[in-house]
């Protein structure tokens, strides 16, 4: 399962994160987010990585409502391997994206409010890598700590791998894990102290329960550290 830990600002706690088994960062690429980083930060991050991780373990750029030219501007500068579009973009822009930037994953975000919610879903999947199913929140792009209804995703098996986002913690990844069987998941306040600035302990911890989870149901589909499972 992919492990996707958002909102990285910090060498030291990327590195960090690395280590407790993380797949990818996620690095906020949306200026007005208090999670922004510059692709020099980014830069800064990775270099930090432990060898060896650092070409394993995905780079993500998150990106809202960016123009193509602007996307492609900081996946260079900033080393990205992939590009995580949270904002409005058609799956036509998808599209466009794709074909600048035709190494790169591409993954879309779709805000979910309700079941109905989970029909835009379709157009894009064959637009894009991989979908990520976050929060809705009326005022807020991401990086909100609000749930999806989890119950409303139990059947939900898309054409392409998907992630699972908003609101998990540690405290109730096991629960959504429970429901829901995404390819993998995404967190950011929840394993954060203050916008940007991650708890070591709670990165610790999920990881924790992601084992947990493992030995309890006795499959594989749980990470293990150093060895993430694809
Ligand atoms: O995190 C932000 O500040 C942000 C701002 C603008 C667009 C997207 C943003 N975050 C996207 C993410 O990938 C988060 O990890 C995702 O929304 C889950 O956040 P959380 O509910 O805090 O776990």
């Amino acid at each position: 399962m992919r492990v996707k830990i958002c909102g990285i600002t910090k060498p030291d706690q990327g590195r960090s994160i690395a280590q407790f088994g993380a797949t990818a960062l996620g690095f906020i690429c949306v200026p007005s987010s208090p999670r922004y980083v510059t692709p020099e930060q980014i830069r800064e991050v990775v270099s930090a990585l432990p060898d060896g991780t650092d070409s394993s373990i995905d780079r993500v750029g998150v990106f809202a409502n960016a123009a193509v030219e602007e996307i492609c501007r900081v996946v260079v500068a900033g080393g990205l391997n992939a590009v995580q579009l949270h904002g409005h973009e058609s799956p036509q822009m998808c599209q466009q994206i794709r074909a600048a930037l035709p190494t790169v994953e591409l993954i879309k975000a779709l805000r979910i409010r309700d079941a109905d919610a989970l029909q835009q879903t379709t157009v894009y999947e064959t637009a894009v890598d991989a979908l990520l199913l976050d929060a809705y929140h009326p005022n807020l792009l991401g990086g909100t700590g609000h749930t999806i209804d989890w119950s409303t995703l139990q059947s939900f098996r898309p054409c392409c791998p998907w992630l699972l986002a908003g609101g998990l913690t540690p405290d109730n990844i096991q629960i959504a894990l429970q429901l829901v069987r995404p390819d993998g998941i995404d967190l950011s306040s929840g394993v954060e102290v203050a916008p940007g600035d991650k708890d070591l302990r709670q990165v610790e911890r999920l990881f924790e329960q992601l084992r947990n989870c493992r030995d309890r149901f006795g499959h594989d589909r749980f990470v293990s550290p150093k060895q993430p499972i694809s």
